[in-house]
C-alpha cells in the first residue's frame, strides 16, 4: 500500500483527489497539508467527510513528508509548485503537479501568459507532461508530472487523432470551449458568485487564456510547426463540465463514419475515451473520469465539428492526476477510478 499526500486539499481539485484516493486499492494512509489550516480537523473544512476521516490537516514540511510519503499530489494555485517541487527532486517521492507551473517547457511562456517568475529549465525538463492517453510510457517512467489543464485535456484528446495524421494541418483550429464554475476554484470572484453566474453565460481571457499556449505546445509536439490557434472559453451556469467544440478543415476523402474509425482505432487501449454516436453532453461523463467525444463533416464547407466532454474536476484535474499515479507506480491504469457518471 502506498501512502500518499495532497497539498490544497482544502480546494476543489485537492478534495476530489481525496475522494478518489480515499477509495484507491493500492492506497493506504492519505495526509492531507495545508498552508493556511494545519491544526484543524480535515472535517471542519469538508462535512462530507465527517465520522470516517478523523484527521487534522498537516503543516507543508518538507523534510517530514519526504520521509513519509511515496507520492505528492499538488492541487495548489499557480506559482506554488515551482517553489515547492524542487525539494522533491531525486528524493524518492513522486510529484504530480496539477497547477500549470510545470507544463510549459519555456520559461518565457510561462512568464507571459501566467504573468509569474517561471519554474527553473532544470524542473520544467525533468516534468512530463501527463496526457495520459498520448503519453504512457513517459509517464510511466517519470518522478514528476505535469498534469495537464481541464480546457488542454478536452482539446487534445478530441484533436489527437487528427493530430498525429500524415500531412495535418491545423491552420484553421478553432476552439469554443464552456467550463463549468468550479473550474475557477474556491475562492468566490465576482466572475464566480452566484448572483453574475445565475442565468447568465460570459466569454472572458479572450485570445489571452493561460491554456492557449499549453495546446499549442501539444499540437507543435505532435504534428510538427502549427499556427496559433484560437481559443474562446465560456463559463456557464452550472458546476461542473467542461464542453470543447472544435471547427477544423477536414480531409475531402474521409466521410464522418471513416473518421469515427479513425478516432476508435486512436483510442482502442485507452478505456476513458469513449467515441460516441452521437453528440454527448457535459452530465454524460458528469463526475466520472471519462471523455466522451463525437465528431461530424459538414459537407458543404468541409469542415469537421469535433465536440469533447470531460468533468473538468475528474479527467481534467483529480482523475487525470489518479490516472498519472497509476501508471508511474505500475498499477492498473483504470484503479481507484471506476467510477460511472452521475445521473441524474
Ligand atoms: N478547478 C479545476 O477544475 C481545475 C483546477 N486546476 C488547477 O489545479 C490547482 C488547484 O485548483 P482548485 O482546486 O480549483 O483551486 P482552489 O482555489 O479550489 O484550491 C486551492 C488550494 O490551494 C491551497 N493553497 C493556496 N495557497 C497556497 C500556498 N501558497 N501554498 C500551498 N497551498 C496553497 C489552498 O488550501 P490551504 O489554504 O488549505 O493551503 C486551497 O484550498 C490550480 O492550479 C488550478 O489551476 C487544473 C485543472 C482543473
Ligand atoms: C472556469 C475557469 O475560470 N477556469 C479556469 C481554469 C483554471 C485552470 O485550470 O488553470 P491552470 O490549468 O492554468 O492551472 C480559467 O479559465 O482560468
Amino acid at each position: 500500500m502506498v501512502h500518499v499526500g495532497i497539498v490544497g486539499a482544502t480546494g476543489y481539485g485537492g478534495s476530489e483527489l481525496f475522494r478518489l484516493l480515499h477509495n484507491h486499492p493500492h492506497v493506504g494512509d492519505v495526509s492531507l497539508y495545508s498552508s493556511s489550516q494545519a491544526g484543524e480537523p480535515y472535517s471542519s473544512f469538508m462535512p462530507q467527510v465527517s465520522g470516517w476521516f478523523q484527521e487534522e490537516l498537516r503543516p507543508i514540511e518538507e523534510a517530514q513528508m519526504k520521509k513519509d510519503l511515496d507520492v505528492l499530489f499538488l492541487a495548489t494555485p499557480a506559482g506554488v509548485s515551482k517553489d515547492l517541487t524542487p525539494s522533491f527532486l531525486n528524493s524518492g517521492v513522486k510529484v504530480i503537479d496539477l497547477s500549470g507551473d510545470l507544463r510549459l517547457k519555456k520559461t518565457e511562456d510561462y512568464e507571459k501568459w501566467y504573468k509569474k517568475e517561471s519554474a527553473s529549465e532544470e524542473l520544467l525538463t525533468e516534468a512530463v507532461y501527463g496526457l495520459v492517453e498520448t503519453n504512457r510510457k513517459n509517464i510511466e517512467a517519470s518522478e514528476i508530472v505535469a498534469n495537464p489543464g481541464c480546457y488542454p485535456t478536452a482539446v487534445l484528446l478530441g484533436t489527437a487523432p487528427l493530430a498525429h495524421r500524415e500531412g495535418w494541418n491545423g491552420d484553421s483550429l478553432i476552439i469554443d470551449a464552456k467550463s463549468g464554475i468550479s473550474g475557477a476554484g474556491k475562492t468566490p470572484s465576482d466572475k464566480t458568485i452566484y448572483a453574475n453566474t445565475e442565468e447568465n453565460f460570459r466569454i472572458y481571457k479572450v485570445n489571452e487564456h493561460q491554456h492557449i499556449p499549453e495546446i499549442e505546445q501539444q499540437l507543435e509536439w505532435w504534428g510538427g510547426e502549427t499556427s496559433p490557434i484560437t481559443f474562446s472559453p465560456h463559463l456557464v451556469p452550472m458546476t461542473r463540465g467542461i464542453m470543447a467544440t472544435m471547427y477544423v478543415q477536414g480531409d475531402e476523402n474521409v466521410s464522418a463514419q471513416e473518421w469515427l474509425k479513425i478516432y476508435r482505432d486512436f483510442y482502442e487501449n485507452s478505456p476513458f475515451v469513449r467515441i460516441r454516436e452521437e453528440f454527448p453532453s457535459t452530465k454524460d461523463v458528469y463526475a466520472s473520469n471519462f471523455c466522451d467525444i463525437h465528431l461530424t463533416v459538414d459537407e458543404r464547407t468541409g469542415r469537421l465539428t469535433i465536440v469533447s466532454v470531460i468533468d473538468n474536476l475528474l479527467k481534467g484535474a483529480s482523475g487525470q492526476a489518479v490516472q498519472n499515479m497509476n501508471l508511474m507506480l505500475g498499477f492498473e491504469e483504470t484503479e481507484g477510478l471506476k467510477l460511472l457518471p452521475l445521473y441524474p
